[in-house]
């Protein structure tokens, strides 16, 4: 995939671009709405023999709008987004900066230049797609805003037990840490990889050694606390309990949550390794316990809870 980023005004002339058909949107989760909308786009592409192209945007609009500084909080950051599309199969990712400028764009100007300008003879975009000054282009009005007819297919929404499927939904399920949730809404499995790094070599005097993670990117993590997870190593799967916090009973610090997984049946050194977490169900909060014992007779209660989840 070509991931091609762009700013208002891009320097790209259309006759050096082929003929594509492109999903239009913000994107933030892939999740199953976003597929559908993409995965549409590769069809019609495949089809018509056409290049495949999503069109999206950085930062979120909210940022330059609401003056929120760059601290919202994505699902998928930039590279996760651009991993995830790739993976749908599209050709080729445009990333349109979203600044001040981009935002006074008007609507009939956003398609000569982003649409038209880029080739694009056939636009997929969600029902509820808006673009241009004050968000004044959508579904609705696309046609009459065009300088020049092309293809535009819009796609419903898609709802989950009577409610749209959207990203700040899936937000609020992760932060309530209903993972399984998350997981159907996404379509595919709340995960996280990392490295990992040496702890406090106190797990293993208690009989239960973790694994602790140093995560290769930014992550939007589900409420702190105690899981059941799978864990990937090397290909193999494995099941396991992850604890997502600040081990209070050891520590004073709240401010930078730690990951650490338990591997049941396993006993290697990890030292180093890249390992996968897929959160699976959320089991107990995170709490200060009085003393060592106390902390391992919970673990042990933690297993059979687990084990037994999995069986
Ligand atoms: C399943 C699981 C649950 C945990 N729950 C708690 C907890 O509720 N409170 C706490 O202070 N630490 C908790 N911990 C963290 C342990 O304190 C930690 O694993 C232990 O101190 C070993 O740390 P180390 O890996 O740095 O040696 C939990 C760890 C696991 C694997
Ligand atoms: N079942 C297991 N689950 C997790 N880590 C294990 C397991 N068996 C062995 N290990 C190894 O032991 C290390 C964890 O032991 P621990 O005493 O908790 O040390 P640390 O505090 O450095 O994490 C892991 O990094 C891994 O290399």
């Amino acid at each position: 995939m070509d991931i091609i980023p762009l700013t208002y005004p891009h320097q790209l002339s259309k006759e050096n671009l082929p003929a594509t058909v492109a999903a239009i949107g913000f994107f933030d989760g892939i999740h199953k709405g976003h597929q559908k909308v993409i995965n549409q786009a590769l069809n019609i592409a495949h089809n018509t023999h056409k290049q495949s192209a999503v069109i999206t945007f950085d930062p979120h609009p909210s940022v330059i709008l609401k003056g929120k500084i760059e601290d919202v909080q994505y699902l998928t950051p930039l590279e996760e987004k651009a991993e995830q599309i790739e993976s749908l199969g599209i050709d080729r990712l445009y990333i349109i900066r979203f600044d001040r400028k981009l935002s006074q764009l008007a609507p009939e100007d956003f398609l000569a230049h982003f649409i038209i300008g880029l080739n694009v003879d056939h636009l997929v975009a969600g029902y509820d797609f808006t673009f241009g000054f004050k968000g004044a282009g959508n579904m609705n009005n696309i046609d009459e805003l065009l300088p020049e007819p092309i293809e535009v297919t819009m796609i419903d929404k898609i709802n989950f037990k009577d409610q749209k499927i959207s990203s700040s939904r899936i937000r609020e399920s992760i932060l309530a840490g209903k993972v399984e949730e998350a997981e159907t809404l996404l379509g595919r499995p709340l995960q996280l990889t990392g490295e990992v790094i040496h702890g406090d070599k106190r797990g293993r005097t208690i009989g239960y050694p973790t694994a602790n993670l140093m995560l290769d990117k930014p992550y939007f993590l589900p409420k702190i606390g105690v899981y059941a997870v799978e864990v990937d190593i090397d290909g193999n799967t494995y099941f396991g309990m992850a604890n997502l916090g600040y081990k209070p009973t050891f520590s004073e610090q709240r401010l930078d949550p730690k990951i650490e997984v338990h591997i049941f049946d396993f006993d290697q050194n990890l030292y180093g390794q890249k390992i996968k977490v897929i959160w699976k169900q959320f089991i107990r909060e995170e709490v200060k316990f009085a003393g060592i014992d106390q902390l391992i007779s919970q673990l042990k209660q933690d297993e059979m809870k687990i084990r037994q989840y999995f069986s």
